[in-house]
């Protein structure tokens, strides 16, 4: 478990000032979300916490350890989830360990003890072309976790599937942070999502492009049991925080 603390963190490009004195802190164990509408931001403050860039001004701090600038700290994923076409799936996931040094077999085998919590039982040796989006997108979260099983910083990682598939992926995710006691920051601009997933949901609000820079306007925070979480979004709870969030949205 890893508290990450991002401290005043401001970016601009090219003149346009994009951040804004951004300030969060994702308690170890938590689950956060991100939420801000396209083109805010988002990204950009994902680059910077990944240390993939650094900011004008400002930290970025995993348990009180200044990472700033410095990347590899903290597993990511990306949007697309990015596996090696011409590598297995236990290859593709096992990467990490592999890059770190750990020996192939014993790679392998320390990654194939987590297909099943994973969801990924019997796909071990098939390829990701032969895999639904489901299963690559648990595949890349399992790879992100062999990377750094206490925080996991993910961009959109369920926005390209279906409806019935996400649902199913949000029960999962929340299961396995869960056993894991990860920490993660989930950037999307999926209200529900954020509801359905988040302990505390940062809203940023701004428009760069239009003189607006993005600050965070507020933190919603969502009280759910994580085993509750799978009819949540029947309740009437689940409304009265999606109306504070819109509201901050704008
Ligand atoms: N390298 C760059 N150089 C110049 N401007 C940039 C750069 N990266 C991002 N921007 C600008 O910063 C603003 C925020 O972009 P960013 O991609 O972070 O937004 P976002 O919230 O992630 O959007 P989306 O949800 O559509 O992916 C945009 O106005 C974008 O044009």
């Amino acid at each position: 478990m890893a508290q990450l603390e991002v401290g005043h963190v401001s970016v601009a490009f090219d003149g346009v000032q994009v951040l804004d004195d951004i300030s969060l802190t994702v308690p170890a164990g938590h689950i956060a979300c991100l939420l801000g509408p396209s083109g805010c931001g988002k990204t950009t403050l994902f680059h910077v916490v990944a240390g993939l860039s650094l900011p004008d001004s400002g930290s970025v701090e995993l348990d009180g350890r200044d990472i700033t600038g410095a990347p590899g700290q903290l597993a990511y994923m990306l949007q697309k989830d990015l596996l090696l076409p011409e590598k297995t799936i236990v290859d593709n996931v096992s990467l990490p360990l592999v890059l770190r040094g750990v020996p192939r077999a014993q790679a392998r085998e320390q990654a194939i003890a987590l297909f099943d919590t994973f969801g990924l039982a019997g796909t071990a040796d098939r390829w990701p072309s032969e895999l639904s989006g489901g299963m690559r997108q648990r595949a890349a979260l399992l790879r992100s976790y062999l990377f750094s099983q206490d925080f996991m910083l993910l961009d959109e990682p369920f926005s390209a599937l279906d409806a019935f598939t996400k649902a199913d992926m949000h029960a999962w995710f929340l299961d396995v942070a869960e056993r894991f006691g990860t920490t993660a920051l989930v950037v999307t601009h999926d209200v529900d999502e954020a509801l359905e997933l988040a302990d505390e949901i940062f809203v940023m609000r701004g428009a760069p492009q239009a003189g607006r820079p993005t600050r965070i306007v507020g933190t919603e925070r969502i009280p759910c049991p994580r085993a509750e979480r799978a009819s949540f979004a029947l309740t009437e709870e689940f409304l009265e925080h999606k109306r504070q969030v819109l509201a901050l949205l704008g």
